[in-house]
């Protein structure tokens, strides 16, 4: 059951929204009490409790209540993804069933690879086996991109293996944990096994270092990665950190120049760019640059922005006003020199009042030790760099402290391979940007 807890102080959830007559509002769209240490220790408890119940139920009991919840969230799909489109200022079309799949698929595996183990003989007088048992209490704590996605990721495989959930959602975006929540209870997951803490940083940080939980797993920025690592150390818990990322795509002069457009596309202004393993450097190789480049700036020309509730619309609103100007901060005074090659959907933005719109733009004459090369900008900023040899493409793309995701786009699939193993990068797609289904693993190295 999701748990209400009194709020000791509040987090505000204040956005810009469109509305249907294409008016700007700037508006408190709710409240949430942010939990303290007492909150934390109670919803640690609970977690405790549930963990007792859950951990002894069978993989297969555990598999069907799953499958059920899977179900049910696919179904709210049009309730989740307008909460996500309140929650963000992303568009709609961009707030799919993300997450549901993930909770199907690890219904599949609850009774199979999440709880088998396996025997190895010792002689003809002993053997020995391994199993794999759950940890117990498991704390997700999220970023404001993915919400939705965010929570249904870290819950479904931890669930799944028998272990309790605490999530603290990202204190921006709060609102679909607790329609999942409910659609967790709704399913017959039993009561204190998915549990829901609203607050900030201090809340993350309560929950990092309780002596009661056995896992962290966080998916954020490097330097909130490094807090938690410190935290979680204190009590010698294990942790997961979904960080940032640099990620560089390639594009040789032998691809097909409409696929690679596309993906360059999907890497760079898919949910505004505010997305961890966007391809935001793109290293093209010199003799196809101004066919590369007049076809990304064409499509970029051609995208939707506006009113995120709108079917349409492609092309949404930035988390907030801090995070625009930062972005906006970045992307302008940090090129020198020379102007963005494609500023013109900046324009169709400016006319938008009042909201935290920030059109997409490209830069084209990147020097190599820009910071716009070197930091996360998180916003729909891409930058169009050159190289001449496979070897120089793959010293370019390596050139980052961040080895989150790279692409390659070519049509000699030897080539593709080759790169590839030399790519220093947890993901890496050839000919595609961005697929990340339930059945891969994702992230770093
Ligand atoms: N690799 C991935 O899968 C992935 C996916 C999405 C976003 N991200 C990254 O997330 C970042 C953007 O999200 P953000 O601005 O919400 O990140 P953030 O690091 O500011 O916050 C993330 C979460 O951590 C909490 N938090 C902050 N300080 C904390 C502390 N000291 N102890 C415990 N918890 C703390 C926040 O309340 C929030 O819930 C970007 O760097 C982006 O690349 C990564």
């Amino acid at each position: 059951m999701p748990k209400v807890y009194p709020a000791t102080s509040e987090v505000r959830s204040r956005r810009a929204l469109l509305s249907r007559e294409g008016k700007v509002a700037l508006q408190v769209i709710c409240k949430v009490p942010v939990a303290d240490e007492g909150f934390v220790d109670y919803a640690v408890e609970i977690a405790r409790e549930g963990f007792k119940v859950w951990s002894r139920m069978s993989g297969n009991e555990r598999g069907r209540i799953l499958a059920n919840a899977g179900k049910m969230l696919l179904d709210a799909h049009p309730e989740l993804a307008r909460l996500e489109v309140l929650d963000t200022g992303k568009p709609l079309s961009e707030s799919g069933g993300v997450g549901a799949d993930s909770v199907q698929f690890f219904s599949g595996l609850a009774s199979t690879v999440c709880v088998s183990g396996s025997y190895i003989p010792l002689g003809s007088k002993a053997f020995g086996y391994t199993r794999r048992e759950p940890l117990g209490v498991c704390v997700g704590i999220g970023a404001w991109n993915y919400p939705n996605q965010i929570a249904l990721w870290k819950s479904a495989p931890a669930l799944a293996c028998g272990n309790s959930v605490i999530l603290k959602p990202s204190e921006l975006t709060p609102l679909t944990a607790l329609r999942i929540a409910e659609i967790y209870s709704e399913a017959g997951v039993p009561p204190g096994v998915f549990n829901v803490v609203h607050g900030d940083h201090t809340t993350g940080s309560l929950l990092a270092g309780h002596k009661g939980v056995r896992k962290v797993s966080l998916t954020g920025s490097v330097p909130t990665g490094k807090k938690i690592m410190e935290r979680a150390a204190t009590t010698l818990k294990t942790i997961s950190l979904e960080l940032g990322g640099k990620s560089p795509m390639i594009v040789f002069n032998d691809a097909n120049i409409d696929n690679a457009v596309r993906g360059a596309m999907m890497a760079n202004f898919y949910c505004q760019g505010e997305v961890c393993s966007n391809g935001t450097r793109l290293l093209v190789q010199e003799s196809i640059k101004d066919d590369f480049m007049h076809r990304f700036c064409e499509l970029t020309n051609r995208i939707r922005i506006g009113d995120p509730m709108k079917e349409s619309t492609q092309f949404g609103a930035l988390i907030t006003e801090n995070h625009m100007k930062k972005v906006a901060f970045l992307a302008i005074s940090l090129q020198v020199p020379g102007l963005p090659s494609c500023p013109r959907p900046q324009r169709r933005c400016n006319s938008i009042r009042n909201g935290f719109f920030l059109g997409p733009v490209i830069f084209e004459k990147c020097t190599k030790d820009s910071r716009l090369l070197k930091e996360e900008i998180f916003g729909p900023v891409a930058c169009v760099q050159t190289f001449k040899t496979e070897e120089e493409a793959i010293e370019m793309a390596n050139g980052t402290d961040f080895g989150l995701a790279a692409a390659v786009f070519t049509n000699d699939i030897q080539r593709a391979h080759r790169v590839v193993d030399q790519l220093d990068a947890g993901t890496c797609w050839i000919n595609e940007y961005n697929l990340s289904p339930p059945e891969l693993p994702f992230g770093e190295k």
